[in-house]
């Protein structure tokens, strides 16, 4: 009888239906009390001989019956309809939190965890709330109702009844506590898995290309037999519940209806009071056998609960405290001002001190050696997290005072991992904007440079890619998200290493068109091929943390600095390829 405050949480989602669902569940019970009255009349008529009542008493045994068949139809319904609430609500909430949460979020939580954790736990949850709780309340009122009406009829009964549903309730409790952490174990062991899984699925191809393939399986192999003997240790704490409720169940009926026959042969009971003595007997017990039978079906819910909670309340890596709407009117100026940024845990500053202006209606580049901090500056910008010194502004106004999803709408992201859905192509762009007609999608993917190539497929924009884009190339998969960022058409465009799966003269096309389609945008452009941003209006190059220099192309190359030394490996990259 776990009650966890996320699952009446959870519950308050469907407040009306459940209470309808309990309503009905307690109409099916008073029906087994009705059912229980008339059939003790029924008998203690054959004992009396008078069998002229019969007929009647039968027929409303059965309109009893057709009554409680319709009811418990209607309590089932009901109670499937609470939990479809539930789960809907839940999911829906948590997946809006997540996404306030950010990447931040994701790079410490397992991706398989979350999904186990949205799918099979607001599963087990729907299961707890809809079938468990409205037969807890049940139970919990109908026993005594019950009692009492024993105690008109025989109170000496009650010596046998009230001791055995005291035991039947009470005494699994004292396993609550190691049933809820193997429960808590049973889950880890499950979410653990389920990532486990997902991971070496997506990673199939590299585990095979390193020839990991069997070692993985046999790790799986292992994982599995470790969710196995959870499960046993688990279903062993709840098989002893389950033992000591029916125990009580049948050691209580056995000793009501002893007690009450015992009563009867003494002449302490009418043999009318005694037929239903012994019915209730059993009466008073099927709400509790009906609690442990659910109790199974919810229990998954309450060894989820915890990494529900977990999720919902899990803090975002930045405030949401901004209320100024990203609605600039025209493209924004970006400025950062003595920028300085550690990871959570990390030893050293990853940006000490960076500082330089994305001036409005331009192409800014950052440059600069790996690690030097160029995705993490982009990052920050996009408010993943907040530098811990400095400030970045965008229109002369601090990120953090714009409202956080408003922020990420008005600027448009291509990252070196593209996320294409199994859908189709055009599907796939209007996820940017819902509403772009046939002519937007085609003009945002001629500017990215995949028009041509969705054109020549035979169901051309109507193509429906594989999971992640897998029937496409890296390349166009890169074409078709930049292609979905200026369909954005949001005011300012980030690229980070958004073309480098595409070869270098497609790349140098590329972003010639489209920074023509760009025009009149901010745009913040990280690459590692210098061809490929040596027309930026501006470019920063980064070194370890810190701004080494700002120019454009031409000046960068004769200040003879570190740009100069990395377009200088660029030159004899390409040579060493055309060799
Ligand atoms: N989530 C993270 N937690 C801790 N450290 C991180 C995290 N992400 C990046 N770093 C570290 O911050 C530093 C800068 O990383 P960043 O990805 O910003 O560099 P980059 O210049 O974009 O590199 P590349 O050109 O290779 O993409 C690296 O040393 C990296 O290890």
């Amino acid at each position: 009888m776990i009650v966890h405050p996320e699952l009446r949480r959870a519950a308050r989602h469907a407040r009306r239906p459940l209470l309808a669902a309990t309503l009905l569940q307690g109409a099916v019970t008073l029906s087994w009390l009705a059912q229980a009255v008339l059939l003790a009349q029924a008998l203690a008529a054959i004992a009396r001989g008078a069998t002229g009542s019969l007929p009647v008493l039968l027929a409303a045994v059965l309109a009893v019956v057709a009554v409680r068949a319709g009811l418990g139809c209607a309590q089932r319904r009901t109670a499937a309809r609470a939990g479809a609430h539930v789960r809907v609500r839940l999911r829906d909430e948590l997946l809006a939190h997540l996404g306030r949460l950010g990447p931040a979020q994701l790079t410490t939580a397992r991706t398989g965890a979350v999904r186990t954790t949205l799918v099979d736990g607001v599963e087990g949850v729907d299961a707890y709330v809809s079938r468990y709780l409205p037969q807890l309340i049940v139970t919990l009122a109908a026993p005594p109702l019950l009692l009492a009406a024993v105690a008109v009829i025989e109170p000496r009964a009650l010596l046998g009844l009230v001791p055995a549903l005291l035991l039947a309730l009470a005494g699994p409790r004292a396993w609550d506590r190691l049933l809820a952490r193997r429960g808590k174990e049973h889950w880890d062991t499950y979410e653990g898995l389920g990532a486990d899984y997902l991971e070496a699925l997506q990673g199939m191809p590299a585990l095979r290309a390193a020839g990991a393939v069997g070692r993985t399986r046999r790790r799986l192999q292992e994982r599995s037999a470790q969710l196995h003997r959870a499960t046993v240790a688990k279903l062993r704490v709840s098989l002893v519940d389950t033992g000591i409720t029916d125990l009580a169940i049948q050691a209580g009926t056995a000793a009501g209806a002893l007690l009450a026959c015992w009563s009867s042969v003494t002449g302490g009971t009418a043999p009318a009071g005694t037929y239903l003595v012994l019915l209730l007997a059993g009466e008073c017990f099927r709400p509790v056998r009906d609690l442990a039978r659910e109790w199974h079906a919810g229990y998954l819910g309450v060894s989820a609960a915890d990494g529900l909670a977990a999720l919902r309340t899990a803090e975002p890596a930045v405030p949401d405290t901004g209320r100024e709407p990203a609605e600039w009117r025209r493209a924004p100026r970006l400025a950062f001002q003595d920028v300085e940024f550690r990871y959570p845990g990390a030893d050293g500053p990853t940006l000490g001190g960076v500082t330089f202006t994305a001036e409005a209606g331009r192409t800014t580049a950052i440059v600069g050696p790996s690690g030097a901090g160029k995705s993490t500056l982009l990052g920050l910008l996009l408010r993943h997290h907040d530098p811990q010194r400095g400030r970045i502004t965008v229109d002369g106004r601090d990120t953090a005072a714009y409202d956080l999803d408003s922020l990420r709408h008005g600027i448009a992201v291509v990252s070196q991992e593209t996320y294409l859905f199994h859908a189709s192509i055009a599907d796939n762009l209007r996820l940017a904007r819902a509403d772009a007609t046939d002519e937007d999608l085609e003009r945002a993917a001629r500017a990215a440079g995949i028009h041509d190539e969705i054109a020549a497929l035979p169901d051309g924009y109507a193509t429906v890619l594989g999971e992640r884009g897998a029937t496409l190339s890296g390349g166009q998969r890169q074409r078709l998200a930049l292609a979905r960022a200026l369909l954005a058409d949001a005011p300012v465009l980030v690229l980070d290493e958004a073309t480098s799966a595409v070869d270098e003269r497609r790349e140098a096309d590329i972003v010639r068109d489209l920074t023509a389609a760009a025009r009149g945008r901010t745009v913040l452009v990280v690459a590692h091929r210098l061809a490929a941003v040596r027309h930026a209006d501006r470019i920063v190059v980064l070194d370890g943390g810190r701004v080494d220099a700002v120019g454009d192309h031409r000046s960068l190359v004769a200040a003879g600095g570190l740009y100069a030394r990395l377009a200088e490996a660029g030159r004899t990259h390409e040579k060493g390829l055309a060799a």
